[in-house]
């Protein structure tokens, strides 16, 4: 059991999970989350994993960002700390939109000029330039998560000033949100993404934003966790991009199904 922070410059790997475990609790009450997952992130790579519920996706994202400690097994990351998004944006309700951004920033020690020249270009970035003396509950639920992919962009683009790759953990961040918000947050992510070059590992439970997002789809099966399949979906589009999504739902109904039947 051991998090390695390696050299981001020797090797190609941002992310390396090896044979991880996590159980909670002991004896009887003993639930294995996660049995043998091995997955390699590369640096700047948008990675989706899908599962049905309980199969161990936050587990699996609480063990890279080092918010959990796995049972067995090894993660290396050759990433600054990651920063973490998750389905509740989790701001600071006293506190300005500007404020709320600026907290990994102040955090780590920058300095004041700094700060807010990162700030208006983070906010520029996530389309949200003029709010930042508002605070959270003057903005709607869409804006909220625009704040939150900022305060992490702002997180892991921090982490990675001493040259050592960015990471994203992210936790069903627009679940949450109405359909429309959520296809236009989706591309803005993905904008962003393109913008920044870090590696993004991103939980959903809907292969259809999977797909759009991801280069890559891992499918977890149900408890205990492991990796089923994968399908590299980078760049698909139209019947393509459709096929893939009815192919990993069919694949995710297969395994509900087989662990329902268990
Ligand atoms: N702190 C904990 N103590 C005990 N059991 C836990 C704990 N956290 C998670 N579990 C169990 O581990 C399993 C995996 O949970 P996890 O939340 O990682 O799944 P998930 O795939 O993210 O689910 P969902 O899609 O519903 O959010 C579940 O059976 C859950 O009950």
């Amino acid at each position: 059991m051991a998090i390695a922070l390696e050299n981001a410059v020797e090797t190609e790997v941002a992310v390396r999970l090896e044979d991880l475990h996590k159980v909670f609790g002991t004896g009887r009450q003993a639930v294995t989350a996660l049995d043998g997952i091995d997955l390699a992130v590369r640096p700047g790579e948008f990675v989706c994993l899908v599962g049905a519920s309980g199969c161990g996706k936050t587990t699996l994202l609480n063990l890279i960002a080092g918010l959990e400690q796995p049972s067995s097994g090894r993660i290396t990351l050759t990433t600054s700390r990651p920063a973490v998004m998750f389905q509740e944006h989790a701001l600071m309700p006293w506190l300005t939109v500007h404020r709320n951004i600026e907290l990994p920033l102040r955090l780590a020690g920058v300095g004041r000029a700094e700060r807010a020249a990162k700030v208006e270009e983070l906010l520029s970035l996530v389309r949200l330039e003029g709010t930042g003396r508002k605070r959270p509950h003057e903005l709607s639920g869409g804006m909220r998560q625009r704040v939150a992919l900022a305060r992490s962009l702002a997180s892991a683009v921090q982490g990675s000033a001493d040259g050592k790759h960015a990471l994203m953990l992210m936790d069903e961040p627009f679940s949450a949100l109405d359909a429309i918000t959520r296809d236009l947050l989706q591309a803005e992510l993905l904008r962003v993404w393109r913008a920044t070059g870090t590696a993004v590992v991103f939980v959903t439970h809907d292969v259809r934003e999977a797909v759009r997002l991801g280069q890559r789809v891992v499918l977890l099966s149900s408890r205990p966790g492991r990796v089923v399949d994968e399908w590299d979906v980078d760049g698909l589009t139209g019947s393509d991009e459709l096929v893939a999504v009815d192919t990993i739902a069919a694949k995710l109904r297969e395994v509900i199904s087989t662990h329902a039947a268990a």
